[in-house]
C-alpha cells in the first residue's frame, strides 16, 4: 500500500474505486479559477501589478517563523541564546560562496520573542553547528518552550491586550498558540497574584482539538487556565462566582475575548497546499452565519469596557467585513471598532473595505442582496442571509478601522482582524436574547420573527426571553420596561438566535444546533480536596510549604488516594469550578499538576513534586527538602537512564542527600559565567559552547536508599542539557546499581510526563 509520507502534499481526485489518485501539487498548480474570479471581482487593489505580486508571493513557501514561549525569566534566556550565539553564528557562515539569512525577530514583536528566518532545510543538515541550531529548535519546539506559529497569527492576542489580573475568553482556542500568548499577557507581570487573580478559558467545539491545546499550553504552568468543550455559539453566558446573592446571581462577564473563528483559511495556502486545489466559494458562504453567532455571543459575554477581537486567516469579506457589519449593527452601538493605526508600529496592514462583491455556489456575482435576488433562482435565495452583502450603513461603520494583512506586505500569510470595545450595555433595544436561566433576571418574553432576521433560518417565529443589560458593568440586571427598538440604519434589527443550553432550553423554543463534540471526556471530573486532608498536612510538613499556599486551591481527578494526582487552580477558576450551577460546562483539563503519590512506603511523604509545578511553588518551599547540585553531578543525572549510586556523586551532594529522609527533594542548580570551563571543553568537542543559562535552575529529584534519581520525562531531560551544554544529550547506559532493589523504592521517570 502506498501510503502518504510526512510532508509530501497531494492533491487528488476521487476515482471510480473510490480510492484516491492523488497527484503531487506541483507550482504551477498553485492555482484555483474560483478562487481568481472571487478575488479578482473585489478589486482589493489598485492596480493589477499588486494583485499580481499578490499572486506571486502566495506561490512561494512561507519562511518558518516561530515564538519563544513562556512569561518567565526561561523565555529571555533562550532569547538571549539565539541572539548572542546562533544568529552571530550563522551570520558568519557561508554556503556555497553565499552567506546565510540569519534568523531576524519580528520587528513588531514585544521584547523579541517572535522570530522568522528563511535558512533551506537542506542548510540545516549541512554545517555540525547549523544541525545543532536544528536541534535546538526540534527539542524546544518538542517540549513547548519555541511554538511554531504564523506570523499574522501573533497579531489578534497582542492586538487583545491582556492585562495580569483579568479574565479572559478564547471562544475558538485550539490548537492554542494564541492561547498561549494569552496566558503569557495573563501573567506578564511575573506570577504575582497567580494564586488569586485572573484566569483565561480556552474553549473548542472539537474534543480531539482542545486536547492538543492541553499539550500545547502545558508549558506555561499556569494555574489559571481552564479547557472547555463547547460550542461557542451557545458558550454559557451564565457562569457565575461562588459568593453573592443567589436569587439574583450576577453572572461572570470577560475583560477580554479573542473570536478567531473557524474559517475558510485561505490566507493560509501558502502553507496548507491543498487549499489551491479544494478551495470554494461554498466554504465561506456556509462559514458567515457561524462566524456571526460566535462574534455576537462573544459580545454578550464582554464587558462594558472590555475588549474583543475577531480575527480569521482568511481574505474573504464574506467572513471578515461582513461579520463585523452585521456584528455592528445587530448589537447597535454597544460596540465600536477601535483604532488601531498606532499599535505594532511596524506592523505592515490594509484597511477593511467596503463594498465587495458576494458570489454564489454557481459563481453568480453580485454587489447587493436586491440584486443578487433577481439572479438566483428564489429557492435557493434563502441559502443566502442578506447580512453577507455590504449593509445600507457600511461607510458609517468605521470598516477602515479593520486590518488586512497580505502576504506581499511583509512575506507572511493572509489576516483579517477586527478590535472591538464594548461601550454600552446590550439592551433589550438592540438584543434579543434567550436566557434559559430565570434566577439570573426576570425575563420579559417577546415576539420575533425569524424571516425578519435570518432569510435562511430553518426556524419557526418564536417567543424568547429578553433580558436587559442596564448598569454600568454590563451585568445583567432586573429589565426594565421595554421601549421600542428604533430601527438600525443598517436594515432591520436581526435578532441573536436562541443560544442558551440544550439542557436548559424550554421545549417550546426551538434552537440552534449544538455543535459540541460530545465525545464523553475519559478522565474523571474534578474535585476540590477538603484543605484539612490529611495528605496536603504530610505535604505541607514534608516540604515545608509556606502557610501562603492556599490549601483550597487543591483538586484531584481520582477516586482514592491510592494513585492520587493533585492539581492547583487559581482563585477565578475556583470561582467557576466550584459552583454547582455550572457544571453544564464540559471542562476538558485545567491547573497545574503539582503533587503524585507514589507506592513508595518508607518514605515520610510518598508525593513527589512535579516539575511544572516548581516554577509557581519553589518560592515557597523550605530549607529541608532543597539541595545544592553541582553542574557535574546535574550532568551525569540527566545522562544515566536510571538512579545513580551515592557513590558516583560528587562529596558535596552527597553530604547534602545522605542525612536527609527518603523521598523527593529540589535540586538547585545555580549556573554562574565561571563555568566557561563547561563551555570552552564543549567547543572542543564541536558545540556552540552554550553553557550561558546563567542563572538558577530547579529539577526535582528522588532521594532513594542508596542513589538519586531525576524526575524528568525523556524530553525534559534532553530539553535541560540542550540549555545546558548546547548538544543533545547522549544517553549512558543503565549502571548496575538500577538493578538493585532501589528499582522498588522509586519512581520511575515516565510518572513525571
Ligand atoms: C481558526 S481555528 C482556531 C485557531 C486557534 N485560535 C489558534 O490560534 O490555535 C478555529 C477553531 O474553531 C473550532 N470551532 C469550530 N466551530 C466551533 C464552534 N461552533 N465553537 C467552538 N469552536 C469551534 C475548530 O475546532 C478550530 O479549532
Amino acid at each position: 500500500m502506498g501510503g502518504i509520507k510526512p510532508n509530501q502534499t497531494r492533491a487528488g481526485s476521487e476515482t471510480a474505486g473510490g480510492k484516491h489518485d492523488y497527484q503531487p501539487i506541483t507550482d504551477f498548480q498553485k492555482c484555483n479559477d474560483q478562487f481568481n474570479a472571487f478575488y479578482k471581482a473585489q478589486s482589493l487593489f489598485a492596480t493589477s501589478e499588486e494583485w499580481d505580486e499578490m499572486m506571486e508571493t502566495m506561490r512561494v513557501v512561507l519562511p518558518t517563523s516561530f515564538r519563544i514561549t513562556g512569561h518567565r525569566q526561561h523565555a529571555l534566556e533562550l532569547r538571549d541564546l539565539l541572539e548572542r550565539k546562533f544568529v552571530p553564528f550563522i551570520l558568519s557562515l557561508e554556503m556555497e560562496g553565499e552567506t546565510l539569512d540569519p534568523p531576524t525577530p519580528i520587528p513588531w514583536y514585544p521584547q523579541n520573542l517572535g522570530w522568522q528566518f528563511k535558512l533551506p532545510r537542506i542548510a540545516l543538515k549541512k554545517s555540525d553547528t547549523l544541525r545543532q541550531f536544528h536541534s535546538f529548535l526540534v527539542t524546544e519546539t518538542d517540549i513547548g518552550n519555541i511554538s511554531r506559529q504564523e506570523v499574522v497569527s501573533m497579531i489578534p492576542p497582542l492586538l487583545l491586550d491582556v492585562l495580569p489580573g483579568q479574565r479572559v475568553l478564547d471562544m475558538c482556542a485550539a490548537p492554542g498558540s494564541k492561547t498561549a500568548q494569552l496566558l503569557e499577557a495573563l501573567h506578564a507581570d511575573n506570577g504575582q497574584d497567580e494564586f488569586t487573580k485572573g484566569l483565561v478559558i480556552a474553549n473548542d467545539a472539537d474534543l480531539k482539538r482542545a486536547c492538543m491545546l492541553v499539550h500545547q499550553t502545558k508549558r506555561l504552568h499556569s494555574p489559571c487556565l481552564l479547557v472547555t468543550n463547547q460550542d461557542a455559539e451557545q458558550f454559557s453566558h451564565t457562569l457565575y462566582p461562588p459568593s453573592g446573592d443567589s436569587k439574583h446571581p450576577t453572572p461572570i462577564l470577560f475583560d477580554r475575548i479573542l473570536c478567531d473563528v473557524p474559517c475558510s483559511g485561505d490566507g493560509t495556502m501558502r502553507k496548507n497546499l491543498l487549499i489551491w486545489r479544494d478551495w470554494s466559494i461554498k466554504d465561506s458562504l456556509g462559514l458567515h452565519r457561524t462566524q456571526v453567532r460566535i462574534a455576537q455571543r462573544a459580545a454578550l459575554l464582554l464587558k462594558v469596557g472590555g475588549r474583543m477581537v475577531y480575527s480569521t486567516c482568511s481574505l474573504n469579506p464574506m467572513e471578515n467585513e461582513a461579520v463585523v457589519a452585521e456584528l455592528l449593527n445587530t448589537t447597535q452601538g454597544a460596540l465600536r471598532l477601535m483604532d488601531m493605526s498606532q499599535a505594532l508600529p511596524g506592523l505592515k496592514r490594509c484597511p477593511g473595505i467596503t463594498t465587495w462583491k458576494v458570489m454564489a455556489r454557481d459563481g453568480t456575482l453580485a454587489d447587493d442582496y436586491e440584486q443578487f435576488a433577481t439572479k438566483v433562482p428564489n429557492r435557493s435565495l434563502a441559502k443566502y442571509p442578506p447580512s453577507l452583502f455590504p449593509p445600507a450603513n457600511i461607510d458609517t461603520l468605521g470598516m477602515d478601522k479593520c486590518l488586512r494583512i497580505y502576504p506581499h506586505l511583509q512575506n507572511t500569510g493572509g489576516f483579517f482582524v477586527a478590535v472591538f470595545e464594548k461601550v454600552q450595555p446590550l439592551t433589550q433595544r438592540d438584543l434579543s436574547l434567550e436566557d434559559s436561566e430565570p434566577s439570573a433576571g426576570t425575563p420579559v418574553e417577546t415576539a420575533v420573527s425569524d424571516s425578519a432576521s435570518d432569510t435562511a433560518s430553518p426556524l419557526p417565529a418564536k417567543r424568547v426571553k429578553v433580558e436587559t443589560t442596564n448598569d454600568a458593568t454590563g451585568v445583567m440586571a432586573s429589565p426594565e420596561p421595554a421601549s421600542p427598538a428604533p430601527e438600525p440604519k443598517g436594515g432591520p434589527l436581526q435578532p441573536l438566535e436562541p443560544t442558551a443550553s440544550p439542557a436548559a432550553v424550554p421545549a417550546s423554543v426551538a434552537k440552534t444546533k449544538d455543535h459540541t463534540d460530545r465525545t464523553p471526556i475519559k478522565d474523571q471530573p474534578y474535585t476540590f480536596l477538603d484543605p484539612t486532608d490529611p495528605d496536603l498536612d504530610r505535604i505541607w510538613e514534608f516540604y515545608g510549604i509556606s502557610p501562603q499556599v492556599p490549601r483550597d486551591l487543591f483538586m484531584t481527578r481520582s477516586e482514592g488516594t491510592r494513585q492520587r494526582a493533585m492539581y492547583m487552580v487559581s482563585t477565578d477558576i475556583k470561582a467557576v469550578m466550584s459552583v454547582a450551577r455550572n457544571e453544564r460546562m464540559r471542562v476538558v483539563n485545567t491547573g497545574i499538576k503539582c503533587f503524585s503519590r507514589n507506592d513508595i512506603d518508607n518514605t515520610p511523604c510518598n508525593y513527589r513534586i512535579h516539575a511544572e509545578a516548581l516554577p509557581l511553588l519553589f518560592p515557597y518551599l523550605g530549607e529541608a527538602r532543597k539541595v545544592q547540585l553541582p553542574l557535574d553531578d546535574a550532568k551525569l543525572l540527566l545522562e544515566t537512564s536510571g538512579h545513580v549510586n551515592f557513590t558516583m556523586l560528587s562529596p558535596g551532594l552527597q553530604d547534602q542527600v545522605q542525612p536527609i529522609d527518603l523521598g523527593c527533594c529540589i535540586g538547585i542548580l545555580n549556573v554562574t559565567k565561571d563555568e566557561t570551563k563547561e563551555e570552552a571543553k564543549d567547543k572542543q568537542d564541536g558545540g556552540l559552547g552554550l553553557t550561558t543559562v546563567a542563572g538558577t535552575m530547579t529539577l526535582p529529584l528522588w532521594r532513594g536508599k542508596g542513589s538519586v534519581n531525576i524526575l524528568l520525562s525523556k524530553q525534559d531531560k534532553g530539553s535541560v542539557y540542550m540549555r545546558l551544554f548546547g548538544t543533545p544529550i547522549k544517553l549512558a547506559p543503565k549502571p548496575a546499581c538500577d538493578k538493585r532493589s532501589d528499582k522498588q523504592e522509586e519512581p520511575k521517570n515516565s510518572a513525571s510526563k
